[in-house]
């Protein structure tokens, strides 16, 4: 039995079925006949093989009877993690796609996010989009809001009353000059900025400095910025490299710096509690400056094709070893689904494969990985969620993937059948096709990816279960 359990926690529920996840060193992991046991502050108190049943309740003190048993096609899996979303342009998620990404903000961005001054508009689109990504399956999220701090709290208080993790950050532009409206002064940005995070602050949530990517900010609000961040040790947020008229343009507004990354890099604002969005054009050498200074990255691959802006090489971000989690950016991405970005990470990687054949296709289970775990390192709450490790929050999505009604359908195959798939292939001895799907995602193939990323898609039964919140 493994060291790390707290005995003396005080129990409040144990779960036993299939649980997967991620770790440093296992990019999937499959843990059949497992029991997790939870505290009463919602903490993971320990998770060890269903065969130590008898052991662990003498040890916590629980009685073996009130233990909840998953059925057959069921599985815990962690709470997905968005690590960049627009909360606002959820309202014209799937439209407006026909420009990019300069234009696109100006035509259609800027004036839809000046309406969220509008605090009764601003409660009807951030409910909406809390409750959407929550069914499916975000239990943490990480959003821009506009740059309205009342309606930039309201987002976290909404988030927070549904039982979201939210880190939200109420965006600061001093420069834009295509909606004059939307906009605020240097003084206007940093005052507020200061209003927002202590009142976040007071409600002991995590407010996030956030800039909306450098053409929107005059260098002295950067630098503004960096230093809130840096004298308070707040999260930050932005874009970078995004697409290639927007890194010329960062040329031009910043001729001094060696590139866009040096740009954040000389204003503070590359931290390790910063996240960065797309990063398409990136170097090696600014991809180096990321590592150093422990800054991390949002793959947003929804949002980089259809804005038709570029895509991510993630292999060599690993390569770099720069965190990476994510994102579905809203409105960018179409799609307000983690699952969604699980799927468009693989189809750009297999796309980078087609251009050059030796390029190491992502596997599912390296994205499953992204999805979760590395989100929250992205994030930096990873001493908090993204995989069942003793001691984090609960934060699980309790799956289904038989429930009636549901995108899979439940296969079942006679031995013969079987014997023919399997030596399809190759991998007779670990598939098991008569067992249940939680069972047989464990061979690394296409098909139980697309299971796993099929299954909490709309009209699936999915439990959101105690993603308790601080
Ligand atoms: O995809 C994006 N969405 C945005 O809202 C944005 N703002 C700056 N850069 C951006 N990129
Ligand atoms: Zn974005």
């Amino acid at each position: 039995m493994a060291n790390s359990n707290r005995p003396n926690a005080d129990i409040s529920h144990v779960y036993r079925g299939t649980f997967i996840h991620s770790t440093q060193q296992t990019a999937l992991q499959i843990l059949e006949d497992t029991l997790l046991g939870v505290d009463t502050d919602g903490k993971i108190a320990f998770i060890e093989k269903g065969a130590e049943l008898n052991q662990l309740s003498q040890i916590f003190g629980f009685n073996p009877s009130e233990v909840t048993q998953l059925a057959q096609h069921e599985l815990f899996m962690p709470g997905l993690v968005d690590t960049h979303i627009h909360a606002p342009q959820y309202c014209y998620a799937g439209t407006a796609l026909d420009m990019p990404l300069l234009q696109w903000l100006n035509t259609y961005t800027f004036p839809v996010e000046s309406r969220f001054k509008d605090l009764e508009f601003a409660h009807r689109v951030y409910t909406q989009v809390v409750q959407r990504t929550l069914r499916n399956g975000t239990t943490t999220a990480c959003y821009f809001a506009t740059i309205h701090t009342d309606a930039s709290l309201l987002l976290g208080q909404i988030a927070n009353d549904f039982g979201q993790r939210a880190l939200v950050g109420k965006v600061c532009m001093d420069r834009n000059n295509s909606v004059k409206h939307y906009k605020e002064t240097n003084q206007e940005s940093q005052e507020e900025t200061c209003r927002y995070y202590l009142m976040v602050q007071k409600n002991t949530k995590t407010p996030v400095v956030t800039p909306r990517f450098a053409p929107s900010c005059t260098g002295a609000l950067l630098g503004q910025l960096g230093a809130i961040a840096k004298n308070n040790n707040l999260h930050i947020q932005s874009h970078i490299s995004e697409n290639v008229e927007e890194v010329k343009l960062v040329k031009e507004l910043f001729p001094e710096s060696e590139s866009y990354t040096d740009v954040y890099h000389k204003y503070n604002l590359l931290t390790d509690k910063t996240v960065m969005a797309h990063g398409c054009y990136l170097t090696d050498a600014e991809l180096a400056l990321f590592r150093e200074t422990g800054a991390s990255l949002s793959h947003c691959p929804n949002s980089n094709i259809s804005l038709c802006s570029g895509m991510l090489d993630v292999r060599n971000v690993l390569k770099h070893k720069v965190k990476l989690g994510l994102g579905t950016d809203v409105a960018g991405g179409y799609s307000a689904s983690m699952l969604d970005a699980v799927r468009r990470a693989l189809d750009t990687s297999k796309v980078l494969t087609i251009q050059d054949p030796e390029y190491e296709t992502l596997t599912f289970e390296e994205v499953f990985r992204l999805a979760t775990l590395g989100g929250s390192h992205a994030l930096s709450l990873d001493d908090q969620t993204g995989n069942f490790e003793v001691g984090k929050d609960f934060d699980a999505l309790r799956v289904n993937v038989a429930a009636a009604g549901g995108p899979i359908d439940m296969i079942q195959f006679s031995d013969s059948e079987a014997q023919f798939q399997l030596t399809k292939d190759l991998r007779q001895d670990e598939t098991g096709l008569n067992r249940p799907v939680s069972a047989r995602l464990k061979p690394a193939d296409d098909v139980a990816a697309t299971q796993l990323v099929e299954f909490s898609e709309a009209g699936f039964r999915l439990h959101l279960h105690c993603y308790v919140l601080g």
